[in-house]
């Protein structure tokens, strides 16, 4: 079988990055399957900056082809944040819950029209010898005032998904995996993938 090592110690996006290469019939490796990976520093400035520091530094240590994944939720009535600091927004501990908590807390009072955000994920993938590839996928939403939902991981239970009339913790994987940022990144590497290996031939 195939397989795909991904540079991340997020069982949320790991359970997610293995059901979408399932489909494809190919087995997803995280972080959580090498506990002596380094820990890698996110001192980018971007999510694609800190996306390619995920994937070259695994890259480089195990001398595989690897990918990142630098993702983060975008608020319009909080100038952008919390970015490229969602996982840690309310302290280093990364507590998923207590994000939210500021997050609802900061917008108190913000009415429905000025909820605006969208998640942002960008994928680097870093082969050993080749110039790395970054790719971008978003999902648009806002904010709801409340939890609504419990599946997913992060913010998914204070994100409305535009259009679908439900949060992202009320859809299931497959909902979800169809729609969602992450997902919306991958189409987008496997184009550049594709269009890649057609003029190689
Ligand atoms: O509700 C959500 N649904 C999503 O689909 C999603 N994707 C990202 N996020 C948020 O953004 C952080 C990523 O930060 P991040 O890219 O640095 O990852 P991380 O630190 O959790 O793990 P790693 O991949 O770095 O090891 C996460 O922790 C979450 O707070 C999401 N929230
Ligand atoms: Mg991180």
């Amino acid at each position: 079988m195939k397989e795909v090592i991904i540079a991340t110690k997020n069982p949320g996006k790991a359970k997610e990055f293995e059901a979408i290469f399932a489909e494809r019939g190919i087995q997803v490796l995280t972080l959580l399957d090498f506990p002596d990976a380094p820990d890698v520093e996110e001192t980018g400035t971007t999510f694609a900056e800190n996306a390619i520091l995920k994937a070259e530094t695994i890259s480089q240590k195990l001398k595989k082809a690897v990918i990142g994944d630098d993702s983060g939720l975008i608020i319009d009535a909080l100038d952008g944040r919390p970015g490229i600091f969602s996982a840690r927004y309310a302290g280093e501990q990364k507590n998923d819950d207590a994000n939210i908590d500021k997050v609802l807390s900061e917008l108190k009072g913000v009415p429905e029209d000025k909820r605006t955000a969208r998640f942002f994920c960008a994928l680097a993938m870093a082969v050993p010898g080749k110039e790395t590839i970054t790719v971008e996928g978003t999902c648009e939403g806002r904010i709801l005032e409340e939890r609504r939902g419990t599946n997913g991981f992060g913010y998914d239970p204070v994100f409305y998904v535009q259009g679908l009339g439900c949060s992202m913790a009320e859809l299931s994987k497959d909902e979800k995996n169809a729609i969602s940022h992450r997902a919306n990144a991958l189409k987008a590497l496997e184009r550049v993938l594709n269009s890649a290996e057609a003029a190689e031939r």
